[in-house]
């Protein structure tokens, strides 16, 4: 059935979109085709297929109500209150059903359509069954973000402050107490916890969500729960212990229950890896979702994106929309022409107030999305896929879904020395209905997928694991401090050789391993530093060179989520003028660290952590100055275009490394002063694998590799030619980019590798 979108008669935003030059009139607005809800029809199909196994019957679809296409949304959760709207969710009717399974059986497979209640409910569902007695309840989310809105929303849910019964732990950001029963945690943070207590004892139940991702630390995690099952439970997980007797033994063994939550696809894959455990099928989600597709494929996705906002905006009730984009650039471009064309729109019609949302953003940033939308106005939202699950937006009630996603790739150099790099690729039948799956949260959505029907239908089923994809370096690290070499582990996919192999060559050119794949006291205390291995590695080197203070600088800014220079196409002179007394001639290493300088500097004493944890001791005149030190430096990042949220994370993330250098015996003091190649040498430590010479031709060359590489434009090293040259990270585009970048003395670099090895 095809239908048109009611705006598309009333083409009226042609015209703003003819006067602009950079967006011509050259597409038509896409035609939608109406289909059903294919979450569902995947649901029954499988069903019919006998793929799924279990279908409580208390699960039953609630009837479903027509799309409302007007009047005002419905009533806000808490306005209806909030245990009313607990007890309407679709699992809320199979609740006593799926507590008995999970008690049932060491291992549950839970499918559930998005927005059923799974991931807010199952963990309060077991707390208030008393799971929680015999240890924690922790919930895995592969995102950051999801793992703080979740524990905020459950705890709100619960009525009790965040930090106390329900908790969250990211890296680098913790709150949970003793009183902590339910820990929302990402993935990453939960094999972290392997390293220190190998059988996760802490915990009662371990819930891993969104298992379809299957990010890398969810494989990995699945694996040590398999071993952690037949450790803590006995052999054959997976089996059903039903009579008291069972119940006996749980209590000495303090057994573990393990729940797999999963998108609606890949579950039989799921339990067939633990020993074919139960699957339980959540039918029905709250509200229902139409699905728009384009009758044409769109070649500039971004302007399909652009029109079709101005359509939802211009047609439709209110309601804020989410706009699914691959990656930063196409986010900042389509934000800029989204205000554009909302500034000319006549009188009469509400503000748009665009939100961006991608990883790079820091928390704060990102808590933006999910504040109240003002009065008369429609929220914008324009994400990358990390607000693709487990998270919900209220007021997003529109979704428009280019199709497109950008995922990590390890592309390998013919003869070693690879990288991780970003591509853009279209999406699976997953993460679209992941996306469409925000729409239906709050009441009846609708998503606008700017690609065809077909296309859609000859999507993957799902995304390839990130385990066959991405460097593997990090997690063998972690691995190997655990006893475990990643060739023994039970996983659900095995790595590629090559991908292991250069993943030991990194390590043992780090010096994190020994020649004979030992791992060495400095692999360990690697491991032990919350940061990627090649960081850890230039803190520990700065050890001897005395400018750890220096190295935890660079290093914190590095880790932090945000940008450190703001940018704006139209100021690109001034921004240059402001910034140039702290470019460093040597690069954007060591113009990091000036610029964190020249920003403590600007507030008075070194207490430039917002929450004033370093010098703030909260008497009244301290308190006081701090006030007076923030505004100033706040004033002082506005002035050189700086990003003052990232210097505050930066901030924030050197005080936790400052503990852990403690922790581990290191002088978080010791700084050379202005000496710079203590600090150079330190970082290229970490960076040996990362670095290239200077070919006749003025490119660079890599030493450990055949690539030649570019210095990206951004770096403060771009117009430069030196010897030699190290870099944090490849950026693959139309050509290869090295990015901060600092030019190093070929003397100390020639021999780095051979000091990584020699020390360990
Ligand atoms: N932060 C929030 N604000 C308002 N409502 C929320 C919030 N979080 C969850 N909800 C409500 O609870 C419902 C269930 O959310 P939950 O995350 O548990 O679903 P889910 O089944 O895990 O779906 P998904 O896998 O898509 O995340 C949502 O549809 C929404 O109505």
């Amino acid at each position: 059935m095809t239908a048109t979108l009611p705006s598309q008669k009333r083409r009226i935003f042609d015209s703003p979109i003819q006067k602009n030059k950079t967006t011509p009139q050259r597409k038509r607005i896409p035609k939608w085709v109406d289909v059903d809800d294919e979450d569902e029809r995947i649901g029954q199909r499988k069903r019919q297929n006998g793929s799924l196994k279990h279908a409580p019957q208390a699960h039953s679809t609630p009837p479903r109500k027509k799309a409302r296409t007007s009047g005002p949304p419905p009533p806000s959760p808490a306005k209806a209150g909030i245990q009313e709207h607990r007890k309407q969710l679709p699992i809320a009717k199979g609740k006593d059903a799926l507590v008995q399974e999970i008690r049932a059986n060491d291992v549950t497979v839970l499918l559930g359509e998005t927005g059923s209640g799974k991931t807010t409910q199952i963990p309060q569902y077991l707390l208030e069954a008393g799971f929680a007695d015999a240890g924690m309840i922790g919930i895995t989310q592969p995102r950051k973000v999801a793992a703080t809105e979740l524990a905020a929303r459950v705890s709100v849910e619960q009525g009790t402050p965040l930090g106390g019964l329900i908790g969250y732990g990211i890296r680098f950001d913790e709150k949970s107490s003793a009183a902590t029963r339910v820990k929302y945690m990402t993935d990453g943070m939960l094999t972290r916890e392997l390293l220190g207590d190998p059988l996760l004892s802490k915990y009662a139940v371990i819930i891993v969500d969104e298992a379809h991702e299957r990010t890398l630390r969810t494989d990995l995690l699945l694996a040590n729960l398999k071993r952690i099952l037949r450790e803590r439970n006995g052999k054959g997980e997976g089996k059903p212990q039903v009579n008291g007797k069972g119940k006996e033994r749980e209590k000495d063994r303090n057994p573990l229950k393990v729940v797999i939550m999963s998108a609606t696809l890949d579950a039989e894959k799921f339990s067939q890896f633990f020993s074919n455990a139960k699957i339980i099928y959540v039918k029905g989600r709250q509200h229902p979702v139409k699905i728009f597709h384009a009758a044409q494929g769109q070649t500039d996705y971004v302007d399909a994106a652009l029109r079709t906002f101005f359509q939802v905006h211009v047609d439709q009730p209110p309601g804020d929309v989410l706009i699914f984009l691959p990656g930063q650039e196409d986010i900042e471009s389509l934000e800029k022409s989204i205000q554009m064309f909302a500034r000319q729109l006549p009188p009469g019609h509400d503000e748009v107030l665009t939100v961006p949302m991608y990883a790079a953003l820091s928390g704060a940033q990102l808590h933006r999305t999910f504040a109240p939308t003002p009065r008369k106005t429609r929220k914008c939202i324009l994400a990358t896929n990390i607000a693709e699950t487990s998270i919900t937006i209220p007021g997003v009630r529109y979704v428009i879904d280019t199709g497109k996603v950008k995922e990590k790739r390890y592309l390998a150099g013919s003869t070693g020395g690879g990288f991780d790099t970003l591509l853009t690729r279209d999406i699976n039948k997953s993460n679209a209905m992941q996306r469409a799956g925000r729409a239906g949260r709050e009441g009846p959505g609708f998503c606008y997928r700017l690609y065809t029907e077909d296309a859609f239908l000859g999507m993957a089923a799902s995304t390839e694991p990130e385990i066959l994809r991405c460097s593997l370096a990090q997690a063998m690290l972690q691995l190997l401090c655990i006893g475990q070499d990643i060739q023994d582990l039970d996983l659900m996919d095995m790595p590629d050789v090559d991908a292991i192999s250069s993943a030991l060559r990194t390590l043992f050119l780090l010096g994190a391993l020994d020649s004979q794949r030992e791992l060495t006291d400095l692999g360990r205390a690697m491991a032990a530093l919350p940061l990627e291995p090649t960081h850890a590695r230039a803190v520990l080197a700065s050890k001897d060179l005395n400018c750890t203070a220096e190295v935890l600088d660079i290093v914190s800014v590095l880790s932090a989520n945000g940008a450190l220079f703001l940018d704006a196409t139209d100021k690109r002179a001034e921004i240059a003028e402001a910034r140039r007394k702290f470019i460093h001639r040597s690069g954007d290493h060591l113009t990091i660290l000036n610029t964190v300088r020249a920003y403590r500097a600007a507030g008075g004493a070194d207490g430039e952590n917002a929450s004033g944890h370093v010098n703030g001791h909260g008497d009244g005149e301290e308190e006081k100055e701090e006030k007076v030190g923030r505004s100033a430096r706040k004033e002082w990042a506005r002035a050189h275009f700086i990003n003052e949220r990232t210097l505050r994370e930066a901030s924030s993330i050197r005080d936790q490394l400052r503990l852990s250098c403690t922790r581990a015996g290191i002088d978080w003091r010791a700084s050379c002063g202005e000496q710079e190649d203590p600090v150079l040498l330190s970082l290229a430590h970490g960076l040996a694998q990362n670095t290239a010479l200077i070919a006749p031709d003025g490119s660079y060359k890599q030493v450990m590799g055949q690539s030649v590489v570019k210095i990206h434009p951004s770096s403060s090293m771009a117009d430069k030619k030196v010897p030699a040259i190290i870099y944090d990270e490849l950026v693959y585009t139309n050509h290869i980019y090295a990015r901060g970048v600092s030019s190093i003395s070929k003397s100390y670099f020639n021999s780095l590798g051979a000091f990584n090895r020699r020390e360990a």
